[in-house]
């Protein structure tokens, strides 16, 4: 699992993270989200040992990087797959990647195969397109089968055949036990794939929440239609609700969730249309949670 405890990382006047602490279990998704520049990748960076913290620490496993004794059997990574020797053709990279790190060459094959990159497995990688980039850098953080994975926006440069390769992959690497660590800056990205929701800004943490209590915070109410509406408003107001007509007609009700509301409508035999729960979008809360700066990163 990874654990980020009262992490700070100051670049000369820049707090780039400010006393942020989370943790990823293992059999999850955890997307970190933030706007540009909140510190998502700084926070990666210590993780992985390429910068130190200022103070805090960031932990693998319950070790910092430089403590494990092999790290890509623990933690895999991708964080600029752009990254990669040009001259060098996908199977060497990896081949070279496995050998340093003492694993068997058979797994490079494997990988290739999986990542969908074993047809230009002999092409230079100078010629990749980013998302073919992607693909062997999502093959090198998986060549030492690490249960833990750490992908920094992996699906920037994805085409949406790739967006939903990459989500059903994480979906199955955290099905396999492992926790997976991934950054966006867009919640659209992240309410798909991710369990749990790691919300930064200005390198200090907002939420640390499940996909689904984000969804319940900013829930305003249910929405109702039914035919006999006033009938329905009669028996909802009686059981304590509070009912607003919406200018389409429909009704807003607050005090009653979805199902207690399908039970009264049905007790009176009274038939409805339409009933679910009223509520922000997930981007809407990202964004009100963020501020603005979300909006100007979502842009980007
Ligand atoms: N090596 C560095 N030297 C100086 N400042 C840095 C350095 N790395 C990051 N920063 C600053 O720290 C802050 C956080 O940057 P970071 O890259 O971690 O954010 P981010 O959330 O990953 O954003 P992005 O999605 O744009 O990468 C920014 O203000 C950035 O300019």
């Amino acid at each position: 699992m990874i654990e980020v405890r009262e992490l700070t990382k100051r670049y000369g006047p820049t707090t780039a993270v400010d006393g942020l602490s989370f943790q990823v279990f293992r059999g999850t998704v955890t997307g970190f989200l933030g706007p540009n520049g909140a510190g998502k990748s700084t926070t990666m960076r210590v993780l992985l040992g390429l910068a130190a913290p200022t103070s805090g620490a960031a932990l693998v496993n319950g070790r910092r990087y430089a403590e494990l004794r092999r790290p890509l059997c623990e933690v895999g990574s991708l964080l600029d797959a752009t990254a990669v020797h040009g001259g060098r053709t996908a199977y060497d990279h990896l081949r070279w990647l496995a050998r340093s790190n003492g694993i068997g060459v058979r797994r490079v094959a494997e990988l290739l195969e999986q990542v969908g990159l074993a047809g230009v497995a002999r092409k230079r990688v100078g010629g990749f397109s980013l998302g073919m980039k992607q693909r062997l850098g999502i093959a090198a953080a998986l060549l030492g089968d690490p249960g833990v994975l750490v992908l920094d926006e992996p699906v920037n440069g994805l085409d949406p055949d790739g967006v939903r390769w990459i989500r059903r992959l994480l979906r199955a690497l955290a099905g396999e036990g492992r926790a997976v660590l991934v950054s966006s800056h867009l919640m659209s990205e992240m309410e798909m794939t991710a369990d749990r929701l790691v919300i930064v800004d200005r390198g200090r943490l907002i939420a640390d929440t499940s996909v689904e209590e984000l969804a319940a915070r900013f829930q305003r109410g249910v929405l109702v239609r039914s035919p006999r509406q006033g009938e329905l408003v009669g028996a909802l107001t009686a059981a304590g609700a509070s009912v607003d007509t919406l200018p389409d007609g429909g009704l807003s009700v607050s005090g009653l969730d979805v199902a207690r509301i399908g039970e009264l409508a049905a007790a009176q035999g009274i038939p409805l249309h339409e009933v679910r729960p009223l509520g922000a979008s997930l981007e809407e809360a990202y964004l009100r949670l963020t501020g603005g700066d979300a909006a100007e990163g979502a842009r980007q």
